[in-house]
């Protein structure tokens, strides 16, 4: 049956503050007297309205959490609800500046979500990287001291580098610079593109920032030479079906490109954004995609191994990670 926690799965693309649950952000915040009220309903859900005050309800809940421990409480008890679900691999976008305006160093943020991280692997075996992202709306200047900020603080778990935040500010060329030099260090290079913006922003994108991965992606659906390209340059989109819908940017997911997209040869996976925000997990998008599109269970483990394949971790974790897909199945 689709969507089985027994399909192997695999994350690319899940902002981690936007992992927290309400709960844990209402608790923080009475902990540090932050206000979370205009952001948290009285039955316990995020309220948004539109991608603008999405953007400023996932700033406030980031807000919440000052200390290593916050973190690192955030990232085990996500990797351990995507190992519930049978991931067995996640990446996490991790947001420098975030965590520099609530007060915390660098360090101890990457650190403490490390802490997080390797808890739940000694517990389940999931594998987990991060890749830090520069806010786009915050200006050149921001997303290049994230990119100095992880290249002078090197950590084993951190292999890449994204551009997040709203996508209708700031051409892609204001970060070629960041994405140079974070390329050069080695991290793998990802950027949110054509998921507010249309097919030129994802052009953009590829053009100026060498991305190999994009986040979302969709809009190129738009343009049939776009898409071409996207398949014959083996460019993979990490797609987020159920925060596309709750964004409006598709109605329901039927009218949702993702499906397309694959069958027009494109390198598709899987993932949840900002799961609660969205109502959604992992599971449930592999599940939901897969019972609207009639995917079956083989083509759910085509999309994890695409996922691992991209995947910005060294080529022996890969291996291990196909060889636990491939063994699954028997
Ligand atoms: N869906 C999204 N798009 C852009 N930036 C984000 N930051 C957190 N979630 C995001
Ligand atoms: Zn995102």
């Amino acid at each position: 049956m689709a969507g089985e926690v027994n399909v192997p799965k695999a994350e690319l693309h899940c902002h981690i503050e936007g992992a927290a649950m309400p709960a844990l952000v209402q608790k923080i915040a009475k902990r540090e007297g932050i206000d979370v009220s205009a952001i948290i309903d009285a039955r316990g859900q995020y309220v948004w309205s539109d991608f603008t005050t999405f953007l400023a309800a996932y700033d406030l809940a980031s807000s919440v959490f000052r200390r290593p421990g916050d973190y690192a409480q955030l990232s085990e008890t996500y990797f351990r609800m995507l190992a519930a679900e049978g991931a067995i691999y996640g990446e996490i976008f991790i947001s420098p500046d975030h965590a520099t305006a609530a007060g915390l160093s660098y360090k101890a943020y990457v650190e403490g979500l490390a802490a997080g991280i390797e808890r739940a692997k000694a517990e389940t075996g999931i594998e987990g990287r991060m890749i830090a992202i520069g806010v786009r709306h915050f200006g050149t200047a921001a997303v290049e001291r994230v990119a100095r900020e992880v290249i002078a603080n090197p950590h084993p778990l951190v292999t890449g580098f994204g551009l997040a935040g709203d996508e209708r500010e700031g051409h892609p060329a204001n970060f070629a610079k960041a994405f140079r030099m974070a390329g050069e260090a080695g991290l793998g290079l990802t950027a949110h593109a054509g998921e507010i913006g249309g097919p030129e922003s994802i052009m953009a994108a590829l053009d100026f920032l060498r991305v190999r991965r994009i986040g979302h992606g969709v809009r190129a659906i738009e343009n049939k030479a776009l898409v071409e390209r996207l398949a014959e340059e083996r460019i993979v989109l990490e797609v987020c079906p159920g925060s596309n819908v709750a964004l409006g940017v598709y109605p329901v997911l039927r009218f949702h490109p993702v499906n397309l997209l694959r069958r027009a040869g494109v390198r598709v996976t899987l993932n949840s954004d900002d799961p609660p925000f969205f109502h959604t997990t992992l599971g449930r998008e592999y599940a939901q995609v897969s019972r609207t599109f009639g995917w079956t269970d083989e083509d759910q483990r085509a999309v994890t191994r695409t996922a691992i394949e991209a995947a910005f971790c060294d080529r022996g974790t890969k291996e291990r990670l196909l060889a636990r897909l491939d063994s699954a199945r028997a």
